[in-house]
């Protein structure tokens, strides 16, 4: 992935990039009423990658929608680096990039024509600058001229974050954009979102894969039936919620006075968790002491899978 040459400029940094207070949203779906957001606060720093996770119906989307305002909320207020979404729409929404889950362009226009528009909604006509070293670094240049539908679907969700981009938004949201995408793909991606936010972008990343959210996102949101379920720094919702794990195998049962607390998940095959990595070692020592050396080990880490599981399953 090639390298941005514009910084973008920062404000005061005491100002939150997101700052959500109270927001909640029903559905009326016939006569039942669906309430997809209850009461949801949060705050996000700028520069921070942020995640925001949760099951299929937790609310992600609606969320994303009231920040593009497609979504009207019953209650609650949202500002995005100090601009409220009501009273100063047209520079909240020059502060935000939103890349949406749904691919939809204009089917008769180039790639070229597509940004060119969307920087025309924004008003800025000077921008082809921009727009080109967009294309250079999302490795579109050579299809500026092709028509977006008949690019391939990678291709077109680099047009998608190209399009959200054409106004150098200090916060940028991504809803999904690794959805159905092949793993070279995702890895430039993350490789750009990772430049993105190194040159000074706010990211919020909605996503089901939580090894990726693992590896990008400084803090987190897991939102449950609508509700915050946690929101936390990622390594310290690992320490919370998640251990280091051994499954180890032996050919004969471990002795019952055997001093250390082990799971057995089946004959022959053990499990410990465990916080400290002093503890393996201990495990290791006792087994050799009673001549019982593990025919088989697989250490697993904590990760976000387990803390997903454990938070949403609550
Ligand atoms: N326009 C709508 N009319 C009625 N119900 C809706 C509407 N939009 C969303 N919902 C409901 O609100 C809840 C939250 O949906 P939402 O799409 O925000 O979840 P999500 O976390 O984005 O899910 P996914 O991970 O599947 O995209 C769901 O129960 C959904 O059915």
């Amino acid at each position: 992935m090639k390298q941005f040459k514009e910084e973008i400029s920062v404000a005061d940094f005491s100002i939150p990039a997101l700052r959500i207070a109270g927001i909640s949203k029903s559905f009326h779906a016939g006569k039942n009423q669906k309430k997809a957001l209850s009461d949801v606060s949060f705050s996000i720093e700028q520069g921070d990658f942020f995640g925001l996770l949760g099951p299929n119906g937790a609310g992600k989307s609606t969320l994303i929608g009231v920040l593009a305002k497609t979504v009207t909320p019953d209650c609650g207020d949202v500002s995005v680096l100090g601009f409220d979404i009501r009273r100063d729409w047209q520079q909240f929404k020059m502060a935000i990039g939103i890349v949406p889950q749904e691919i939809t362009f204009d089917p008769f226009l180039s790639v070229w024509e597509t940004l060119r528009l969307q920087s025309g909604y924004f008003g800025l006509r000077h921008n082809d600058k921009w727009l080109n070293e967009l294309l250079e670094v999302l490795d579109l240049a050579d299809k500026k001229k092709e028509s977006v539908m008949r690019l391939s679907g990678g291709m077109k969700r680099r047009v998608l974050i190209a399009q959200a981009l054409v106004h150098k938004p200090p916060l940028i949201v991504l809803d999904e954009p690794t959805a159905g995408v092949d793993i070279n793909l995702r890895h430039s991606l993350w490789t750009f979102m990772e430049e993105l936010n190194r040159k000074g972008h706010t990211i919020i990343l909605t996503t089901h894969y939580l090894e990726e959210a693992e590896r990008l996102c400084r803090n987190v949101a897991m939102l449950n039936h609508g509700r915050i379920a946690a929101l936390e720094n990622t390594r310290d919702l690992l320490k919370k919620y998640s251990k280091d794990r051994v499954v180890f195998t032996l050919s004969r049962p471990l002795p019952e006075d055997f001093p250390i607390q082990v799971e057995k998940l089946q004959d022959g095959f053990y499990c410990l968790n465990y916080d400290n990595p002093e503890a393996l070692r201990t495990l290791l020592d006792e087994l050799h002491k009673r001549c019982l050396e593990p025919e088989g080990l697989e250490i697993g880490k904590a990760n976000l899978e387990e803390v997903f599981m454990r938070i949403t399953s609550k």
